[in-house]
């Protein structure tokens, strides 16, 4: 024998019902089954509703019962044919009138009793159930009518019944002795020995289904529902969350206590006494296997679940003489219980010098009050201090069997919060060792959740979430890249990129499982791509709040840069080939960083200067081994070292201009280049990297863009003009030639002084040999005092800059690793 139990979600409609009869079918092809219905789906609540306005004298529950007649009605029509509808159609309507006169008895006496109130909700489960065994004999079942009343014996506390075994496991086995047929049965009602009617609280049609399931040793248990059993976390917070394939009674009931509402632990007892095995199935995706729980705990993965609890709130007992008070953990105790508080969780030093407690939030005015009462004298002589709240807080924790006596999972759990800076304020864990809780922000509970939930199930790999602005010449080349790298960096790397936002100064697209990277699509052909809005996108990126993102900025954009504080807030690293925000006011320079160590997230932009080429990281590291910097010499433009090489091969200057931006070397717009400015906040950020204090203003900049091209109002208008300068160029360049020397577009930083301009160097002069957009850079130190360090090679360009820029977000992903 199987017992199989739908919920009212399961019979919500027709199209449900056809489906849960689909699945009856099957199920008896194989073996013998009886059948538990909840009310349709939606009904209960009507029901008790309907009876609280009736008694506060509210007339709306007349039309409400109306409704819900004809709803019934409707299904009737709907799953029973005509020559047999009318025996169905009068068990309904004299249902209703019995309705209907209850509740005007509670309307005119303005009261309903706890066994009134039973009595009403016990309508939903005997229609339904009546309907469905009519609707089920004329789909050709021997399906019989059964009211759980008859079986099921309680003592008469109304609303949350306690069963007598005995007694109802002897009607249970002595009904369904007598009685061959398919049997329907109405879950959640039972009757106490005088025949009056009781129900059997949250969830109770699941009882009534254990109830029975145990009475007659059934084979196994099946809770039909709408999801696919039970979830490793709540999958409206966690997307990579999925089905439990087995757990333990007891792992069953831990998850169940804090999120996981698929199944309540009081109605698994009477299963899990005689050791029944419940599967818990999905009635929208029966070939889904769903969860099945049982009496095992094999080995396997540490933990099996991931859940949560939200708006909790701390309290803290604690004071100077404490430790004088006596009995004080039994009086706080004593006092939240006669508050009827719920404790969450409890969390005591050694010390003994603090109590803690987890609380919901909404309980927290009762318990402090409660708490103060108590210890009104030991508070008044100082002993105890007020009871401090902490609020807005969440609860997380992993569950497993697993656990026991296997080290790790703590390590794990807390290395994976403190690594994604998840503040942990309370931990709790018992000595059954079966769950690990620890109390966070509630603003970082998505964060924490998804943490934990790489950390412990998404195979060794952690996962890098990627929001990339700027999908331009080097955004594009970058998501290339990562899609070419993307299987080995998983094998080999443990890392798994993923991009979950793009964005040009257009559209912009969101996906929770990250772009197909083979095949991403431009901002603007993403399936739903909206109009590019940059405060919306942040928005977007914080509300995903995933754990380990990186916020990628391939943009020239100032408005870009401004939101680096609020993202490095958001606890987001940033990874930018931009040199805007490094270039700007000192104070937003020194400010980022400031934020980003506090905030515990990288901000890195090797890329800012040279592309690629290890400059930043090679300063830095020079900076941190307590070197000086003396002297700063360079060619810092990949453009420019070009624009200036090339001329000597005799092209006209506005050629190999359009040559230039055609390799993809230039800003976006050339003048940044030509003007000197980029190589300006490139000398720039390198001085403020060799902790000097230096302003924009302070660079000496020579501009090789003439008059009439800077008022330009488009590039193309610019080239257009720039023709017009070919010859001047071309006199600069003969007049170098004539001296055997050559033009480099150089930068120098010596003595707190920066300049930036055109060159004319000897043949013999290490940049004279540079040529195509190669970027030399020579520091001059204490150390490398008198051979400078020099580093050299290609400094602009999509794939020199977009390998730059991957390799920054590894060294994040890396960071983050756990
Ligand atoms: N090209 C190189 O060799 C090189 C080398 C190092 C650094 N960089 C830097 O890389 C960055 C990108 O250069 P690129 O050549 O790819 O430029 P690009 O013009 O090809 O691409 C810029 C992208 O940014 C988008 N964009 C601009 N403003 C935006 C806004 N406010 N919001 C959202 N999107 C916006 C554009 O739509 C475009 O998709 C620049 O900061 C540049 O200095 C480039
Ligand atoms: N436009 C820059 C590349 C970006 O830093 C250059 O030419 O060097
Ligand atoms: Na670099």
């Amino acid at each position: 024998m199987k017992i199989l139990k739908f919920g009212g979600s399961s019979v919500a409609n027709q199209e449900s019902i056809k489906k849960v009869f689909e699945i009856i079918k099957e199920s008896k092809k194989k073996d013998q089954i009886a059948v538990v219905f909840s009310a349709f789906g939606g009904v209960t609540e009507v029901l008790l509703r309907s009876a609280s306005n009736a008694k506060h004298g509210d007339k709306s529950f007349v039309e409400a019962i109306k409704k819900l007649e004809d709803r019934h009605i409707e299904l009737v029509r709907q799953l029973v044919p005509i020559h047999l509808q009318s025996t169905v159609l009068t068990f309904v309507k004299v249902r209703f009138n019995e309705l209907e006169d209850l509740f005007h008895g509670i309307y005119l006496i303005k009261e309903c009793t706890p066994r009134t109130l039973d009595y009403v909700a016990s309508f939903g489960e005997r229609l339904s159930a009546f309907i469905l065994a009519e609707a089920l004999k004329a789909e050709g079942f021997d399906a019989e009518y059964l009211d759980a009343r008859e079986i099921i014996r309680t003592n008469d506390r109304f609303g949350n019944a306690k069963v007598d075994f005995p007694t109802t496991n002897d009607l249970i086995q002595d009904y369904f002795h007598q009685h061959e047929g398919l049997q329907i049965i109405t879950g959640f009602v039972a009757s106490t020995a005088k025949g009056e009617t009781t129900t059997l609280g949250r969830s109770g049609s699941d009882y009534t289904a254990a109830i029975i399931a145990a009475a007659l040793l059934a084979e196994s248990l099946e809770i039909w529902t709408d999801v696919s059993g039970v979830l490793t976390s709540d999958p409206r917070l966690v997307y990579t969350a999925f089905t439990i394939p087995q757990l333990s009674y007891h792992e069953a009931m831990e998850l169940s206590h804090f999120g996981a509402k698929v199944i309540f632990p009081s109605t698994m007892q009477p299963a899990m006494k005689k050791g029944i095995p419940i599967y818990i199935k999905n009635t929208f995706e029966p070939s889904n296997p769903g969860t099945l729980i049982n009496g095992d705990a094999p080995a396997g993965k540490l933990i099996k679940g991931i859940s949560s609890m939200s708006d909790i709130a701390l309290l803290n007992i604690q004071g100077a003489g404490i430790l004088d008070v006596i009995d004080v953990n039994r009086r706080i105790f004593g006092s939240l219980s006669s508050a009827n508080v719920n404790v969450i969780l409890i969390s005591q030093a050694s010390s003994e010098q603090i109590t803690c407690l987890a609380i919901k939030a909404s309980e927290v005015g009762i318990a402090k009050e409660a708490i103060e009462k108590e210890f009104f004298h030991e508070i008044r002589n100082g002993e105890i201090d007020v009871v401090h709240v902490i609020s807005d807080l969440a609860v997380v924790a992993v569950v497993g069997e697993n656990m026991k006596q296997n080290p790790g999972a703590s390590g794990r759990m807390f290395q994976a919060l403190g690594q994604n800076n998840v503040n942990v304020y309370a931990i709790a864990q018992g000595s059954s060792e079966l769950n690990i809780s620890a109390v966070v922000s509630k603003a970082d509970l998505q964060k924490a959740l998804n943490a934990l939930h790489e950390a412990f199930f998404l195979s060794d790999n952690k996962v890098l979430h990627v929001f990339l602005v700027g999908v331009g010449l080097i955004g594009q080349a970058l998501i290339k890249m990562i899609a070419n790298q993307q299987q080995k960096l998983q094998k080999e790397n443990l890392l798994d990129i993923q991009i979950h936002g793009i964005a040009n100064s257009r559209f912009m697209a969101f996906h929770e499982d990250g772009f197909d990277l083979k095949n991403c699509p431009l901002p603007e052909e993403a399936p739903e791509a909206s109009i590019m809005d940059l405060e919306k996108f942040i928005s977007q990126m914080e509300s995903m709040n995933f754990s380990n993102s990186v916020f990628v900025d391939c943009t020239a954009s100032q408005d870009v840069a401004d939101f680096y504080e609020r993202i490095l807030e958001a606890k987001v690293g940033i990874v930018t080939p931009n040199k805007k925000a490094n270039s700007g006011s000192l104070e937003k320079y020194k400010n980022l960083k400031k934020l980003a160590g506090k905030r515990g997230v990288k901000f890195l932009y090797e890329t800012n200067v040279a592309a690629g080429l290890p400059v930043i990281n090679t300063l830095q590291d020079l900076m941190l081994s307590g070197d000086k910097v003396l002297k700063i010499e360079a060619v810092l433009s990949g453009s420019m070292n070009y624009i200036f090489s090339e001329l000597e091969n005799g092209a006209p200057f506005s050629n190999v201009v359009r040559k230039a931006k055609d390799l993809g070397y230039t800003e976006p717009d050339p003048r940044d280049d030509l003007s000197g400015m980029d190589v300006a906040r490139k000398i720039l950020i390198l001085g403020r990297e060799a902790e000097q204090d230096l302003h924009f203003e302070d660079i000496n900049i020579q501009s090789m863009v003439p008059e009439d091209c800077l008022i330009a109002a488009s590039v193309e208008e610019f080239f257009d003009k720039l023709k017009g300068h070919d010859e001047e160029f071309a006199r600069l360049l003969e007049q170098a030639k004539e001296k055997g020397q050559k033009l480099r577009f150089m930068a120098t930083l010596e003595n707190g002084k920066a300049k930036v301009g055109l060159q004319s160097l000897d043949a013999t002069h290490p940049f004279s040999t540079l040529k195509g957009s190669d970027n030399m850079i020579l520091f001059t130190t204490e150390r490398y005092h008198d051979f400078p360090m020099i580093i050299r090679g290609p400094g602009a360009g999509a794939d020199v800059t977009a390998a730059g820029v991957f390799a920054d977000v590894i060294r994040i992903g890396n960071y983050t690793r756990s």
